[in-house]
């Protein structure tokens, strides 16, 4: 997993520009890259350099300021085919700046952007043939049946006679909107309507998908039956999907890593077991610690009053039918405490680490930072 510590580190070795560069006349004053080996890369990380395959996305030093405000600033990671990367982050972290920029809709201040290869900045027509972009809103011609709407598009990719009936057929098919084929857009639920979407992205049968809040206002079924299109896509079709969201839980299952992103700048990248292992370093003089959960049969008050004097232990609070706390001592420490809660006659039906939630990891690596 990489973070902020390490990412800073690889700015350092390449001379990338500290943020004073660039506070003046609001242009990044970048004068080399990071080397391709250095960009992070966390589901490869176990797999030697020279035996990874070529990453189908790669986003090298990416920067994007408008005036003084550095939307992206120094973004760069890498996915591969048959991948699900979340890029996540409260709003204006600059997720959709970034994806507008691989869909070459925008261009980067500094550094560049690589789909399948191809440069965003220098071959932007090469890119749109391999990528699909779905942005956060979009047009949908109400008035337009389902399959009117995807037949325009399919010309507009410039599909002629059978491809291009081939080519709707299949995305209906993929969408399971094909009984809804001769239904007016208006018609449709808001869950249809995204698989629409999604279904217009696909029409060219891109290799990388570009998915800007694709669930966001969809009910809970319609969220996993989205999901469940997404994991087909990566899974059994082999693309490389990046998708966005305000909302970590929501992505858990799907992603193979996700990259957290407030303020411009990634504050870690990681598969979601390492997201959810991540802890925020910490000041010399923080006492806190890892969070326990402890479950006594009864005089649960009393135990929280003889924590609350206990070394190591801060942050002492009732949840549920237990006790969490955090703890900064060693494992020997650790079960020096339990074995002294035992001595003190408290009946410990629970003694375990509190389990990591993604929202927890969300909370503490972000900051709330607005620019
Ligand atoms: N064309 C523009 N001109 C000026 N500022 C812009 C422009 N586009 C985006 N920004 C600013 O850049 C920052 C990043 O915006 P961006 O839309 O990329 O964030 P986001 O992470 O996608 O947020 P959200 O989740 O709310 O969509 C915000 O402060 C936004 O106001």
């Amino acid at each position: 997993m990489t973070d902020s510590a390490s990412q800073s580190d690889i700015d350092n070795e390449t001379a990338l520009p500290s943020d004073d560069d660039s506070s003046s006349t609001g242009e990044p004053n970048i004068v080399a890259e990071t080397p391709p080996e250095d960009i992070p890369d966390p589901t490869m990380a176990s797999v030697p350099v020279d035996e990874r395959p070529e990453p189908t996305l790669e986003i090298r030093n990416l920067h994007r300021f408008f005036g003084k405000l550095k939307a992206v600033n120094n973004v760069s990671f890498r996915t591969y085919p048959g991948q699900v990367m979340g890029f996540i982050g409260p709003n204006g972290a600059g997720k959709t700046t970034t994806m507008r920029i691989i869909a070459t809709l925008d261009l980067p201040t500094a550094g560049d952007a690589f789909v399948c290869g191809h440069s965003v900045v220098d071959d932007p027509e090469k890119v749109r043939k391999k990528l699909g972009f779905m942005p956060d809103g979009f047009g949908k011609y109400t008035n337009m049946d389902v399959v009117e709407y995807l037949d325009f598009y399919a010309r507009a990719y410039g599909f002629k006679g059978e491809d291009r009936k081939e080519a709707v057929e299949r995305v209906l098919i993929f969408t399971e909107l094909r009984k809804m084929a001769d239904k007016p857009i208006k018609t449709l639920s808001k869950g249809m309507s995204q698989r629409l979407g999604l279904g217009r992205t696909l029409i060219h049968d891109p290799e990388v998908l570009i998915l800007d809040e694709p669930a966001a206002g969809l009910d809970p079924r319609a969220r996993v039956e989205l999901r469940e299109l997404i994991h087909l896509l990566a899974a059994d079709m082999n693309k490389t999907v990046l998708i966005s969201s305000h909302i970590l839980t929501e992505l858990g299952e799907i992603c193979d890593s996700a990259a957290i992103i407030e303020a411009g700048t990634i504050l870690v990248h990681g598969t979601i077991e390492e997201l959810k292992r991540h802890r925020p370093k910490r000041a010399a003089d923080d006492l806190s610690g890892i969070p326990l959960a402890v479950a006594v049969m009864s005089r649960s008050n009393d135990l929280r009053k003889w924590l609350l004097e206990q070394p190591f232990v801060t942050h002492v609070a009732p949840a549920a039918n237990r006790l969490v706390f955090e703890f900064a001592g060693d494992d020997a420490k650790r079960a020096d405490l339990l074995k002294r809660m035992i001595g003190q006659g408290f009946a410990v039906t629970e003694f375990a680490g509190k389990s990591e939630t993604l929202e927890d990891a969300f909370m503490s690596i972000t900051e709330g930072i607005v620019q």
